[in-house]
């Protein structure tokens, strides 16, 4: 995509339009397990909000229920869109099918014609740098590989709203990086809403505009921080004293939620 086929799409994408509205939401399990408790959250177009809180805190539940897998017990939740991405920490490709097949999938299940799904399958393997292994079986893939095709089957969509439940978590510390460089470029380039999780703090600063910290079970929102780095944003940005004066933050603020 070119940059002015760039801009002419996220003036199309109305940013600021709001996608993704959490009012006082409340997750209770029928077990009795409250995971989360007065969640407010809002995600508008053009922003990328990451969530980071301790294990067990509720945040998958958070993202199930932002897609519309799963309803909330209490509280109100709305999604304005139903083109929505979801990225799972496991790349779940099916093994039998090579790249071109995986990343044509949601398409195929959506019954789009052949030539399009396939068309629209070549630009998103491009896309996320897998051009060339459009004939390769997942189990011939690098974990980064596999993460790229399942970015690459979600793009397909084109997404409005982009879910991501620690899809790097399992990559090591250079494949993660790069990916998170990917990301946002893409990001950059799409203007899609993003709600992702994480542990990891600095990938929370260096991807988001946005970093929610939640508190340990039940979950709920401690603290808020903005982040002031515009997009696109330069790599080398993660050495600046003010990147790690914010990492240093949100790390103290989870801590203190942290019980
Ligand atoms: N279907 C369910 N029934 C009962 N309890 C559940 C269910 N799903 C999740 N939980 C519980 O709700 C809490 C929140 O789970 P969730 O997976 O959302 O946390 P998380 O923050 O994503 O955890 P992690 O960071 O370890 O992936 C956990 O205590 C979990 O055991």
């Amino acid at each position: 995509m070119t940059e002015t086929q760039a801009a002419a799409l996220s003036e199309t994408r109305n940013e600021g339009t709001t996608l993704l509205d959490f009012q006082d939401v409340e997750m209770t399990f029928p077990n009795g397990t409250v995971a989360l408790s007065g969640v407010d959250l809002t995600v508008r177009q053009g922003e990328f909000v990451t969530v980071v809180g301790p294990s067990g805190c509720g945040k998958s539940t958070l993202l199930r229920i932002a897609s519309g897998l799963e309803s909330s017990s209490h509280g109100t939740v709305n999604i304005a869109t139903s083109r929505i991405g979801y990225v799972f920490q496991d790349a779940t490709l099916l093994p039998w099918r090579d790249v071109q097949s995986n990343v044509e999938l949601l398409a195929e299940l959506r019954k789009e014609p052949r030539a399009i799904r396939s068309q629209k399958a070549r630009e998103a393997i491009e896309l996320v740098g897998l051009k060339g292994f459009e004939e390769h079986l997942p189990r011939q893939l690098s974990g980064g590989m596999k993460m790229r095709a399942s970015l690459a089957r979600s793009l397909t969509l084109d997404p409005e709203l982009f879910l991501f439940d620690e899809p790097f978590g399992a990559l090591d510390e250079i494949t993660r990086e790069r990916l998170n460089d990917e990301l946002l470029r893409l990001f950059a380039e799409r203007r899609f809403a993003g709600l992702f999780i994480t542990h990891s703090v600095s990938e929370a600063v260096y991807l988001s505009t946005r970093v929610v910290v939640m508190s340990g079970r039940p979950g709920a929102i401690v603290r808020t921080f903005e982040v002031p780095f515009p997009v696109p944003r330069d790599p080398d940005i993660r050495f600046t004293p003010e990147f790690a004066a914010l990492v240093g933050d949100v790390s103290h603020a989870l801590r203190e939620g942290h019980h």
